[in-house]
């Protein structure tokens, strides 16, 4: 059976005091899921995934990945495990060019210069983005940016991969060049918050669906999709 790379327990969470954002959330993802993390605007995806890094920190409940807790304690260890795209692509680029931002995780982790440089050349390759690796994040488009960003994420080997609202900005030929990129990165888990839902259907297998501060659906994500009626009542009305 896979491990489980991801669990969460009854976790609850609140800006205030009066109400909770989240509750009673729990799921398990384990290696090599691919979940969609679907829910209307203000539902609570962003919320989730920070809780999910340590960036929030859960009124109770327990975040365990690979069988750590996410505490403060423990942060430094559990992010070793984690790849966590940003939705701005630029808070992940700051190095003055694409090749040192994507050697700057593994170097710090104390990986030698010249195989951090052949792993990120790897990664660029791939992505098509060799020509680019003299350039800083500024000079690239959008697109090109957000799969620097994800190739500084992928250099680190990460057991999951979590990734919020990556298609932001895209355009159709980008999508599907990031969904490539992502269906090629295989065997690990991925966790993935969009509203794009089309795009998610070609790259997930599973739906989280929040609602009303819950998981009001952890099932496979095709079904689903086909359900115009059931993703209305959810907030999620298709072709809108
Ligand atoms: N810093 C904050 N203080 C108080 N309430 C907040 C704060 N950040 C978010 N919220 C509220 O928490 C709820 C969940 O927000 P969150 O950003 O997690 O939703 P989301 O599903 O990611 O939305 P979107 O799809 O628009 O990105 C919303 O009602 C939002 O207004």
């Amino acid at each position: 059976m896979s491990q489980t790379v991801l669990a969460v327990h009854n976790l609850v969470y609140s800006y205030t005091k009066e109400s909770n954002v989240l509750s009673e959330i729990t799921f398990d993802i384990k290696a090599g899921d691919r979940v969609a993390l679907m829910g209307a605007t203000g539902s609570g995806k962003s919320t989730l995934l920070e809780n999910l890094i340590g960036l929030k920190q859960p009124k109770s409940g327990k975040i365990l990945i690979n069988n750590i807790h996410v505490e403060p304690e423990n942060f430094a260890e559990v992010r070793r495990h984690i790849g966590f795209g940003f939705q701005d692509a630029n808070d992940q680029l700051f190095m003055p060019t694409i090749l040192e931002d994507i050697t700057f995780g593994p170097r710090n982790y104390g990986v030698n210069n010249a195989v951090a440089i052949d792993k990120a050349r790897h990664l660029l390759a791939e992505f098509g983005l060799e020509a680019f690796e003299r350039r800083s994040a500024h000079e690239l488009s959008g697109g090109q940016r957000r799969l620097a960003a994800l190739a500084a994420i992928l250099v680190l080997e990460p057991d999951i991969l979590i990734l919020d609202e990556p298609t932001t900005g895209l355009d159709p030929a980008w999508r599907r060049k990031l969904a490539q990129v992502l269906l090629n990165w295989q065997g690990k888990a991925l966790l993935v918050a969009s509203h794009d839902l089309h795009w998610l259907a070609r790259v997930t297998q599973r739906a989280l669906v929040l609602y009303g501060g819950k998981i009001a659906i952890d099932g496979e994500i095709q079904p689903l999709l086909k359900d115009a009626q059931r993703l209305d009542n959810l907030g999620l009305p298709v072709d809108w």
